[in-house]
């Protein structure tokens, strides 16, 4: 299971960040794509030349990226989303088309602001080609953030599917518009302290702190992460500066990791969040852990060489 989050602090600056779940890793490192590197879409999409950061694998001279941001400040993140997600079998005429394994690069390539992004959405078809033999197709969907706000972005059998987020969270399947409707559950959850109840002549007093937010779901189902995501995300209490919004950034995502043993997949393996990143614009810093060292590195983008035209790993 995979879970993302995005929020924007005093000063306007974006926080965007994933945990990524899953048995073992893929080789993921941090990738950078400066400007000048030659990308060659799939198919007829153009290339705008925005840098790149994020964490993905280079396969042929691609940056096939799990989450990235760009020189923009814009961020997208990739999420399993099997048994939903079906992408186009073929190109389509008078459209651009996206190979999937290309989505989050041709977004941070080509646009700076959500806004843009939706609006290029609309003529748009996710084609289910594959790198190479090596790496079949993933079925996903998508977290776009800006500044201002994020989008949900589904292809399903129905095609391209743009929905607005406004609780700026996304796990797995189902459907975005499941995950948004099923929050009113949980309408009663608050932070603050709970006033005694009578019931009759008995007095029934709250044991303590944080029984008004009794019910979120605490187990790692994806339906269940995106609640407890959600409701961190939206009553963390403003913070300023980089220290204090990164921390903000990885205890919200931390409410949602996945502790191996908890859950497991159809192979027998058990899921664990592999690595938690995310990118801050304050700083233009990429910032990761794994599961086995909780250290928070820091990666400034200023850190890689923008003159060159070769991608970048560390
Ligand atoms: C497994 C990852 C998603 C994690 C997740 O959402 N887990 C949920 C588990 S569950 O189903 O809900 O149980 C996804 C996210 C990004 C994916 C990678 C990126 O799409 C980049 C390439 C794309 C290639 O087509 C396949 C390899 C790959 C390197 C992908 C492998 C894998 O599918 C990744 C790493």
């Amino acid at each position: 299971m995979c879970t993302a989050v995005r929020f924007t602090d005093d000063k306007g600056n974006m926080y965007f960040g994933r945990n990524l779940d899953w048995s073992c890793g893929y080789g993921e490192k941090i990738v950078y794509t400066p400007a000048d590197y030659a990308w060659s879409p799939a198919f007829n999409a153009e290339d705008r030349n925005h840098a790149v950061i994020g964490t993905g694998i280079i396969v042929e001279n691609t940056p096939l990226y799990f989450d990235c941001a760009n020189d923009a400040g814009l961020a997208v993140a990739g999420l399993n989303f099997p048994g939903y997600a079906q992408y186009a079998e073929d190109s389509v005429n008078f459209s651009t088309n996206v190979a999937a394994y290309e989505f989050p690069l041709w977004v941070v390539r080509s646009f700076t602001t959500v806004d843009e992004v939706a609006e290029a959405l609309k003529n748009v078809t996710i084609v289910a080609k594959p790198i190479n033999d090596q790496y079949p197709v993933s079925m996903l969907h998508w977290i776009i953030g800006d500044a201002t706000r994020s989008i949900v972005v589904e292809y399903t059998a129905d095609g391209m599917h743009v929905y607005d987020d406004d609780v700026d969270t996304l796990t797995n399947q189902p459907e975005f518009p499941y995950h948004r409707a099923n929050l009113i559950n949980y309408v009663n959850a608050d932070p603050k302290p709970i006033d005694e109840a009578k019931w009759g002549n008995a007095t029934l007093k709250a044991w303590g702190a944080g029984l008004s937010a009794h019910g979120l779901p605490g187990d790692p189902n994806s339906t269940s992460r995106f609640v407890r995501a959600a409701y961190s995300n939206a009553h963390y209490p403003a913070k300023e500066g980089e220290k204090d919004n990164v921390t903000r950034l990885f205890k919200t995502l931390s409410s949602a990791a996945m502790v191996e043993g908890n859950s497991m997949m159809d192979n027998g393996q058990y899921e664990k969040t592999i690595y938690t990143g995310g990118y801050s614009t304050a700083t233009k810093t990429y910032y990761l852990n794994t599961y086995d060292d909780p250290t928070i590195v820091a990666y400034p983008v200023s850190e890689f060489d923008a003159s060159s035209n070769e991608l970048q790993s560390k």
